[in-house]
């Protein structure tokens, strides 16, 4: 099992920026990275590096999870990935279409760069779940997503992210109780 961080250091390091437009007047540095959520194409030997990696850190620090919990658009590919190699279940929470309206939970993910809404499905009180997701940045989205899961009386045991953008996460793990561990930071 690769243990290096080679191939993902150098996908962090040569991703472009993009803008994007918040207010008028206010843009966010949007990073294209290959594993993220507006990422394209991406290398096998990336795929196989991050998803042996996201692997050895569950198994070493979230066993005891039921199944695995991962948003879309960003971590969902990711979360399916530790569940194939684990061989743990995986609830995906999907985007909200209007095709859902009436029928599904939804929460809103306010993100430091959109807005858009979530769906929870198939959750049961009591579960316990670790939240696998791409990147970290301000929090937000893991911040929402553990709120629902507190109202569902689903147990969230962790979270574990292949990057986090500044130190957002340490308040995170303060706040929520639960380890955050991530692969790099930047
Ligand atoms: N790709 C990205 N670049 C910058 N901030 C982000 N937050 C979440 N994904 C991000």
């Amino acid at each position: 099992m690769s243990l290096t961080n080679t191939r993902l250091s150098d996908s962090i390091a040569n991703a472009r920026t993009v803008k994007i437009q918040k207010t008028n007047d206010t843009f966010y540095d949007f990073k294209l990275y290959p594993f993220g959520e507006r990422g394209t194409y991406i290398a096998p030997e990336l795929i196989n590096e991050i998803t042996d990696n996201l692997a050895v850190s569950i198994q070493g620090h979230f066993q005891d999870c039921d199944y695995i919990v991962s948003p879309e658009p960003g971590g969902h590919t990711w979360g399916m990935l530790a569940a194939y190699k684990l061989l743990k279940p995986i609830n995906i929470l999907r985007l909200s279409t209007d095709l859902y309206k009436d029928i599904h939970l939804e929460v809103k993910r306010e993100t430091a760069y959109n807005e858009n809404r979530i769906c929870f499905d198939g959750f049961q009180a009591n579960d316990r779940v670790l939240l696998v997701d791409d990147v970290i940045s301000s929090g937000a989205t893991i911040r929402s997503i553990a709120v629902q899961m507190q109202e569902m009386g689903v147990k969230l045991v962790g979270v574990q992210a292949i990057i986090a953008k500044g130190e957002h996460y340490r308040k995170l793990e303060e706040d929520l109780n639960v380890p955050v561990r991530i692969l790099s930071q930047v």
